[in-house]
């Protein structure tokens, strides 16, 4: 089991995070928050490139600092930009980092041709990867994370430039390593830990506002989410009283998913509440989000 013991992070007079509280067992967590909400902050100290300001982060009650290379053994960390080699092929590469990580060449061999064969590149090994996708590369970089069977497994906006096959694809690769160990996923795209994440970790204003299941997390707008037709004319004054989640025209009407205390109009629809609904309220007012939709 792995805790984060009320830890705080400064930059300089800069808070980056406050008094962080969470506790991760096997399974797949997605860390969802805009960018600049402090992921990159909370995954560097839990992959030990970052230090804590306050608190400290336990890995089976021991101090990850304290365990030092005993917890790098267990530790897989993809960042959100891997460097390897271009023309290196993807078996040439794993053998390379294997040898620097002390695997046997026979341990090594068949644990490159397991992994290559679990990201679905079991096609290309011998294939240059200049010629690789984004999303062939970063199966690339599960594999090689892989490579020690580590039991914290850490990506970092591992989704960014795939295409939705790919992501999907991506997600499948994940569920299938969660069964025995720990995988944090950050992400400010809801859809990429919505369908597999066992828990979603919500962070604003520095501090954790959410650890829960994406059910108990959507479950929090219940009630409070409605769809309904606006003229063009009235049109400003819901914009004014309402918080519009999401809006679409349809033919001379507006359609508003919006947020209310209560059902209002009887023309206004109750509808189900999803995580990206709680995502766009939560973040509303924050001007990170601004960025993060880009
Ligand atoms: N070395 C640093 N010195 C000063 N401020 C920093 C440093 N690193 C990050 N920050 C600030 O801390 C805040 C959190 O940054 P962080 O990179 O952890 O956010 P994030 O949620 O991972 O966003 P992104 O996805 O853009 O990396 C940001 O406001 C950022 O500007």
């Amino acid at each position: 089991m792995l805790v984060i013991e009320n830890v705080s992070k400064q930059y300089g007079n800069f808070q980056a995070l406050n008094s962080i509280q969470l506790e991760f067992q096997n399974g797949i967590y997605g860390l969802l928050a805009p960018n600049g909400a402090g992921k990159t902050t909370l995954i560097k100290m839990i992959a030990t490139l970052m230090f804590p300001t306050k608190g400290e982060i336990l890995y089976n009650g021991t101090n990850i600092v304290a365990l030092d290379d005993k917890y790098r053994d267990v530790l897989g960390y993809l960042p959100q930009h891997f460097g390897y080699y271009k023309n290196y092929s993807p078996e040439k590469y794993l053998f390379y980092l294997a040898a620097l990580k002390g695997l046997d060449k026979s341990t090594a061999k068949q644990r490159i041709n397991e992994l290559l064969t679990l990201v679905g590149l079991e096609d290309v090994t011998r294939k240059k990867m200049k010629k690789f996708s984004g999303g062939m590369i970063q199966r690339v970089g599960i594999a090689q994370e892989m490579l020690n069977d580590p039991k914290v497994l850490i990506l970092d906006e591992p989704t960014a430039g795939l295409d939705p096959k790919e992501r999907a694809r991506f997600r499948k690769i994940l569920t299938s390593l969660a069964r025995d160990r720990i995988i944090i996923l950050s992400t400010h795209i809801v859809s990429d830990v919505e369908s597999i994440a066992n828990q979603i970790i919500m962070i604003k204003e520095k501090k954790v506002l959410y650890q829960d299941t994406v059910a108990h997390i959507s479950n929090q707008l219940k009630g409070m989410l409605f769809e309904t037709e606006v003229s063009l004319a009235e049109e400003d004054q819901f914009r004014d009283n309402y918080q519009i989640i999401g809006e679409r025209q349809e033919q001379e009407k507006l359609i508003f998913r919006f947020v209310a205390e209560q059902r209002l109009e009887e023309a206004w629809q109750e509808v189900i509440p999803t995580l990206e609904d709680v995502f766009l309220h939560v973040y509303e007012d924050d001007q990170t989000l601004a960025g993060s939709m880009k």
